[in-house]
C-alpha cells in the first residue's frame, strides 16, 4: 500500500484518527476511501455499489460521533465496508468475505465498533430503538445511538414496526434514511413513492426547510418570541407537516432531504441534531456505486459484481459456455414455460428479482411477477391471499431470509391447505455471506409444519420436474428447496418434456449389498461421489434419493430397513430436526434396529469462505463423508 496513493487514509486506522483531520479535508478522505474500495473490490470481490453510496454519511458519522460509545446500527450491513476501514480493519479488507478473512456484515464478535450483528434486512430500527431505551434507562444520557437504513430496508414490516414503536418510550434513536432509489432491484411501492414525492416536492421542503430553522433557533429566542413561534409551528405543524410528512406524523423529528454526498454538510447536521432530544429521521439523498461511472449506471448488477476491471469497468464472469446452469436460472425459465401454459400461475419475490431470476418471467409477462418489497411475510400471505382465490403462486425466498416468514407459513398457507409453491433458494452453505445468509434450517423448521409437501431435487431436471408437479391440481401446498449455484447437467440438457413425479416417493440411485445411503436433495451428487470412492475401496453401497422429505417414503424405508442393518443419511441442512432425524425417528417407531450415521450440518453456526472451503470444514465435501462414514463402519 503506498502512501503515495492514500496520503490522509494512511493516518487512519481509527476514527479517533479521523477526527484529527480539518473538516476541510474531509472530501479528500472520503475520495481516498472510494478509490481504495475500488482497488480492493476488484481483486476481492464483495457487496460494491452500497458503500460507495454511503462514504460521506460514514465518515461523517465517525467524525461526530464518539463510536464505539456512541452506537452506529446498520441495516443488512452490505454497505458498511468504509465503517470497517475507518474502524481499524484497513489492512485486514483483502480478507472481506473469505475462508478465516473478516465478515462481508458488522459481527460484534470482530469488532467492538459492530454495534449490532446484521446480514438480514430492516432490523436497524428496532435494535437501534432497543439500544436508546436501555441507554436512557441506564441513565447514560450521553449516548448516542444511530440507525442507518436503506431505502430497501425501509420497505420490511420489522422496519414500520420499530418506527411505530419509536416515539412511546423515551429515546434519543437518530434514524438515518439512506435513499438512493434502489435495492438490489428497482423499488416498487408506496413508500418509494413518497420518498420520491417528499425529495421534489419543492413547496415541502421550503416549508420544512423554515421549520427547522425557527426549531434551531429556537433556543436563543425571548420567552415571547418563543410563545409565538411555538404557536404558529404548532398550527403549522397540525395543519401541513403532520399530514405530509409520515414520521412527524408518528412523532419522529424530520430533517431533509439533504444531499448525502456533501460531506462537511452532513458533519454540520449530524453535530447539530445529535443531542436533539426524541427519535428522529435525517433523511439524505445519495447514488448507488457515487464515484464509480459502471456503477451508478447499472446499480443491480453492481449491487455485487464479482471480480472486475476497475479500469475499463469490465466485470471478470468466468461462465465458458457449456457450464451447468444455475439452479436460480432453472427456476426462473421453467416457471415461464409453466406460465405460458397456465395463466393461473405468478411469481412472487420479496426483493429479489434478479437473485432468484424471477425477472424471466417479469420481462415477459410482468403483470404476472410480484416484487414486494423486503417483506418475507408479505410475500407468503400475499401469495396465500392469491391462492386463496384460485392463482397458483410460484413464491420464491432464500431459504435464510424465509425464517423471516414462518408463521405466515404456518397460519396462512398450511392451516388453511392452500396451493402456494416454496421455492427456496440458495438452501445449503452459501459461501461468503456466511452465517446469516447459509440455508440451513429450512429443512428442520418445515418438517415440523402439517399440510407441506417438501422435495428437494437431486438436479436441475428434478427441480424443473418437481415445479412441474407442484402446480399440478390438488397437490396443496408444496416446497422445493434448491441450492445456490450451478448444476450438474451439461449446458440445457435439463430442458425437457415436464413429467410428473409422485409425491412423497423416493427412488433408487444404485443397488448394493452392505449398507444403504439414503440422500435428500443435491446433496446427493457428492454423495455418489463418495459411494464410489467407497466402493472402491471394496464396499457394496445401495443408494436412494429420498426426493421428498415430506410425506417421507415410507415404503422405501421399511424395504431398506429390512435389508440393511447399516444406514447412512446425508443432508445440507442442519442435523437436528431434518431428514436425517426423520429416518431415526421412523426407525425406531417401526422397530428397526438398524445402527444410524446422520450427515449434515453440525449443530453450530458456520462462518464465511468459498462453498468448498465450508463443505470441506463440515466433512460434507467428498472425501468428508467417505471419511464420515468409514468411521461409522469402524464401529459396526
Ligand atoms: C430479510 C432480507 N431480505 C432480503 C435481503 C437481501 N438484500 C440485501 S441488500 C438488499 C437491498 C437493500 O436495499 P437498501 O436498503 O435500499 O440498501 P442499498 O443497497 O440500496 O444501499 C436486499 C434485498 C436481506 N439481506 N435480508
Ligand atoms: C446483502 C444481501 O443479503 C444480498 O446482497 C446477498 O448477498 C445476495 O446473495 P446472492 O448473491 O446469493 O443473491
Ligand atoms: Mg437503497
Amino acid at each position: 500500500m503506498s502512501k503515495n496513493i492514500y496520503p490522509l487514509l494512511d493516518t487512519i486506522n481509527t476514527p479517533d484518527d479521523l477526527k484529527k483531520i480539518p473538516i476541510t479535508e474531509l472530501p479528500k478522505v472520503c475520495e481516498e476511501l472510494r478509490s481504495f474500495i475500488i482497488d480492493e473490490l476488484s481483486e476481492h470481490p464483495g457487496h460494491f455499489a452500497a458503500s460507495l453510496g454511503v462514504v460521506e454519511i460514514t465518515v461523517a458519522l465517525h467524525y461526530i460521533m464518539k463510536t464505539p460509545y456512541d452506537r452506529i446500527v446498520w441495516d443488512v450491513g452490505h454497505q458498511a465496508y468504509i465503517h470497517k476501514i475507518l474502524t481499524g480493519r484497513r489492512a485486514q479488507f483483502h480478507t472481506n468475505r473469505q475462508y478465516k478473512g473478516i465478515s462481508g456484515f458488522p459481527k460484534p464478535e470482530e469488532s467492538e465498533y459492530d454495534a449490532f450483528g446484521v446480514g438480514h434486512a430492516s432490523t436497524s430500527i428496532s435494535a437501534g430503538l432497543g439500544m436508546s431505551v436501555a441507554a436512557n434507562l441506564k441513565q447514560e444520557k450521553d449516548r448516542h445511538i444511530v440507525a442507518v437504513i436503506g431505502d430497501g430496508s425501509m420497505t420490511g414490516g420489522l422496519a414500520f414496526e420499530g418506527l411505530n414503536n419509536a416515539s412511546i418510550n423515551p429515546n434519543n434513536l437518530l434514524i438515518i434514511l439512506n435513499d438512493n432509489q434502489i435495492a438490489i432491484d428497482p423499488i416498487r411501492g408506496g413508500m418509494h413513492h413518497y420518498l420520491v414525492n417528499i425529495t421534489t416536492s419543492r413547496t415541502y421542503n421550503q416549508v420544512r426547510f423554515r421549520l427547522s430553522k425557527l426549531f434551531t433557533d429556537f433556543n436563543i429566542l425571548t420567552s415571547g418570541k418563543k410563545r409565538k413561534i411555538t404557536q404558529i409551528t404548532n398550527q403549522i405543524k397540525a395543519s401541513f407537516a403532520r399530514q405530509s410528512n409520515i414520521f412527524e406524523g408518528m412523532n419522529i423529528r424530520y430533517f431533509g432531504p439533504v444531499d448525502g454526498h456533501d460531506c462537511m454538510n452532513l458533519a454540520r447536521i449530524l453535530n447539530e441534531i445529535k443531542d436533539y432530544n426524541g427519535p428522529k429521521v435525517l433523511h439524505i439523498v445519495t447514488k448507488k456505486g457515487k464515484g464509480y461511472k459502471p456503477a451508478e449506471e447499472s446499480a443491480t448488477e453492481w449491487h455485487a459484481p464479482g471480480k472486475f476491471n476497475k479500469e475499463t469497468g469490465e466485470r471478470i464472469i468466468s461462465d465458458p459456455c457449456g457450464q451447468p446452469s444455475l439452479y436460480q436460472d432453472v427456476f426462473g425459465k421453467t416457471l415461464l414455460e409453466l406460465a405460458e401454459k397456465n395463466d393461473k400461475i405468478v411469481g412472487v419475490t420479496p426483493a429479489m428479482v434478479s437473485g432468484c431470476s424471477l425477472n424471466f418471467l417479469m420481462e415477459k409477462m410482468p403483470r404476472r411477477a410480484f416484487d414486494v418489497g423486503i417483506a418475507e411475510g408479505h410475500a407468503v400471505t400475499f401469495s396465500a391471499g392469491m391462492a386463496s382465490e384460485g392463482m397458483i403462486p410460484f413464491c420464491n425466498i432464500y431459504s435464510s431470509f424465509m425464517q423471516r416468514a414462518y408463521d405466515n407459513v404456518i397460519h396462512d398457507v398450511a392451516l388453511q391447505k392452500l396451493p402456494v409453491v416454496f421455492c427456496i433458494d440458495r438452501a445449503g452453505l452459501v459461501g461468503p455471506d456466511g452465517a446469516t445468509h447459509h440455508g440451513m434450517f429450512d429443512l428442520a423448521y418445515f418438517r415440523c409444519i402439517p399440510n407441506l409437501t417438501i422435495a428437494a431435487p437431486l438436479n436441475e431436471l428434478e427441480l424443473r420436474n418437481l415445479m412441474y408437479t407442484a402446480q399440478l391440481p390438488g397437490k396443496g401446498s408444496f416446497v422445493i428447496r434448491y441450492p445456490k449455484g450451478k448444476g450438474v447437467f451439461c449446458h440445457c440438457e435439463w430442458e425437457q418434456p415436464f413429467n410428473e413425479l409422485p409425491v412423497g416417493k423416493g427412488r433408487c440411485l444404485k443397488p448394493g449389498n452392505d449398507f444403504a445411503v439414503l440422500s435428500l436433495g443435491s446433496i446427493g451428487n457428492t454423495a455418489t461421489k463418495a459411494i464410489k470412492i467407497l466402493e472402491e475401496e471394496g464396499w457394496s453401497v445401495a443408494h436412494y434419493d429420498m426426493r421428498f422429505l415430506k410425506p417421507i417414503d415410507e415404503e422405501l424405508l421399511h424395504t431398506v430397513a429390512k435389508k440393511f442393518n447399516r444406514i447412512v443419511t446425508i443432508e445440507d441442512g442442519v442435523i437436528s430436526g431434518g431428514f436425517g432425524s426423520a429416518v431415526l425417528e421412523f426407525l425406531a417407531e417401526n422397530g428397526y434396529q438398524a445402527s444410524v450415521k446422520r450427515i449434515g450440518l453440525p449443530d453450530r453456526f458456520i462462518e464465511h469462505g468459498t462453498p468448498e472451503e465450508l463443505y470441506h470444514e463440515v466433512d460434507l465435501d467428498v472425501n468428508g463423508i467417505a471419511n464420515s462414514v468409514r468411521k461409522f463402519l469402524s464401529k459396526q
